[in-house]
């Protein structure tokens, strides 16, 4: 089956697909929080052929059997009580298996030939490790003769810490994997809401008609978590918002949102649309870097009303940290499409909600004959709600009802919520989505090595001048929107950032 006829029919995985999947990392946080609930929801579906088995592989020097259990607990919290049922977890137990092993050493990496000896399905490595073990991993898997010429490997974001380290990484996987075997995961790719973006601009053709600078003034995207740090204090103080959000996840959504029409849904067709973007992202000069980025820190304060401490006082922190928790931004693409369109982003930890989303603004009708007081609500807006409340909502006007109101005009939305308009489909989490195309050998929702070069490239500009300004962190108490600042910045345009839905 081609890739483009795959990606259009969404034919799902089945017994063609088996793979033999080893898990570098099997007892980490990633694998245990999202890769192991998603194995078992595909097999719950019906989705992972009979024949794929999963090998778990960490420093622990466990058993077999401590690893089932310990997935059992796994499962047991991760998965709701009414979708855990005995046959489909007798199932998956009897896929698993495990090894202790040191990633950075070779010896022990014969273990892995060992058991895929005799087995005819093509192997998947999932490197959920730092990303600074993904070289000496892949050498050691080709030494020990593991590698077949059918298997992929699968590596995590983020891939270096800027484009040097991010090149010699991807030079060390690429000297074991070719391209079209390197599945390099963004999770918001496999997210429903997020590959929708695809269907709604190139499906409608009342949308794909208004995209570009004469009918859109302006794009927001907002990513806010609620949660803090959350015990990743030592990661993420080295990377910050900029290299953890926005070198990869927003600025993948820039792309889906500003990219082309590829000539087809294979892989190549889209990444290739990608890139023009990543290559037409304005740069930021001294000037414009003070005036168009914000960074913050947050402070102690509160979520969901109970009172929660600032970043430096979080637990492992150095108290002089200047590591960003927060980024907004206004930056172009500068391009035929896009010329004088601004792309206001936002993301940051520790805000009042979690909420990401897309607005397109539209632009005004060019003759105006309504009340001018009501000028401002001329315009319609595109909502685009990536999670949660997973939906769209199109902002029309209206007449307000009623014999006293004259013309006056109301703003209402045209709603589709997925929930309640597909009540059936349960959304799955953007794991198994990504697993299951992995299985599949389909690479369009995964990153290709010039998409993070070209964002890395991007981000570094940003990251000097940041360094050659000395911009430390604005303040924001936990529980806000983000520095006052980020404010300011979209409303010296006229203009706010939209809360609402
Ligand atoms: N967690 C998340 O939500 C996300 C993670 N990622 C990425 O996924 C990857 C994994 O992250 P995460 O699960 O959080 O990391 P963790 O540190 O929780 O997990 C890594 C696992 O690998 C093991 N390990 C590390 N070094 C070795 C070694 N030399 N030999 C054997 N085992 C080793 C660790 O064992 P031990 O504990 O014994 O050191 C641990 O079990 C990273 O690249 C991260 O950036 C990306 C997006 C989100
Ligand atoms: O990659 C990451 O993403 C999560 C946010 O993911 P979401 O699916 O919950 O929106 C973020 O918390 C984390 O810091 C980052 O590494």
């Amino acid at each position: 089956m081609s890739q483009s006829h795959d990606a259009q029919t969404g034919a799902l995985g089945d017994s063609h697909h088996a793979i033999d999947l080893v898990i570098f990392g099997a007892l980490g946080d990633l694998a245990q929080r999202k890769l192991l609930p998603a194995l078992y929801h595909l097999d719950r579906e019906g989705l992972l052929s009979a024949d794929t088995r999963i090998m778990g592989l960490a420093r622990q020097n466990h058993d077999v059997v401590a690893f089932q259990k310990q997935v059992s607990k796994t499962l047991s919290t991760r998965i709701k009580s009414d979708e855990q049922d005995e046959q489909t977890l007798t199932r998956f137990f009897r896929r698993l298996d495990y090894r202790s092993l040191d990633f950075s050493q070779p010896e022990g990496f014969s273990a892995i030939r060992q058991w895929r000896e005799g087995s005819l399905r093509p192997m998947v490595v999932y490197l959920s490790v730092g990303a600074k073990l993904y070289g000496d991993i892949s050498h050691h898997l080709s030494e020990s003769g593991s590698i077949g010429e059918e298997d992929r490997v699968v590596v995590e974001k983020p891939i270096g810490f800027d484009l040097a380290s991010s090149e010699a990484i991807n030079d060390a996987i690429g000297r074991v994997f070719p391209e079209s075997r390197i599945y390099r995961i963004d999770h918001y790719l496999g997210k429903e809401t997020v590959q929708n973006l695809i269907a709604l601009r190139f499906a409608n053709p009342l949308f794909g008609t208004q995209w570009n600078q004469n009918h859109i003034s302006h794009v927001e995207i907002t990513v806010a978590e609620k949660v803090g740090i959350e015990g990743r204090w030592g990661y993420f103080d080295e990377a910050g918002q900029l290299r953890d959000m926005v070198q990869n996840h927003l600025l993948q959504l820039v792309c889906l949102i500003a990219m082309d029409p590829p000539a087809n849904l294979d892989a190549d067709a889209i990444r290739d649309e990608k890139v023009k973007v990543l290559k037409a992202l304005k740069p930021f000069t001294g000037e414009s870097i003070g005036r168009d980025v914000v960074r913050g820190q947050y402070i102690a304060g509160t979520t969901d009303g109970q009172p929660v401490p600032g970043y430096l006082e979080e637990e492992g922190a150095n108290a002089q940290s200047q590591t960003e928790t927060f980024v907004a931004m206004k930056t172009q693409v500068a391009n035929w499409r896009w010329a004088g369109v601004p792309f206001y982003l936002r993301t940051g930890k520790r805000m009042p909600e979690k909420l990401s989303q897309i607005v397109i603004h539209f632009r005004q009708q060019p003759h105006y004959i309504f009340d001018p007081d009501q000028r401002d609500l001329a315009a319609n807006k595109l909502i685009i709600r990536l999670q949660p409340e997973e939906g769209m909502a199109l902002q029309v006007l209206t007449k307000d009802s009623g014999l006293d109101k004259g013309m006056r005009l109301r703003p209402g939305p045209l709603h589709l919520d997925f929930n309640s308009a597909f009540p059936k489909s349960r959304i799955p989490d953007a794991y198994e989505r990504l697993l299951l195309e992995v299985m599949k050998g389909q690479q369009y929702l995964f990153v290709r090595r010039d998409e993070v070069e070209h964002a890395w490239r991007w981000c570094d500009q940003l990251i000097d001048g940041w360094k050659t300004r000395e911009m430390p962190p604005r303040r924001y108490p936990a529980g806000s929107w983000g520095p006052v600042a980020s404010i300011a910045m979209i409303t010296q345009d006229g203009r706010s950032w939209y809360e609402d839905y």
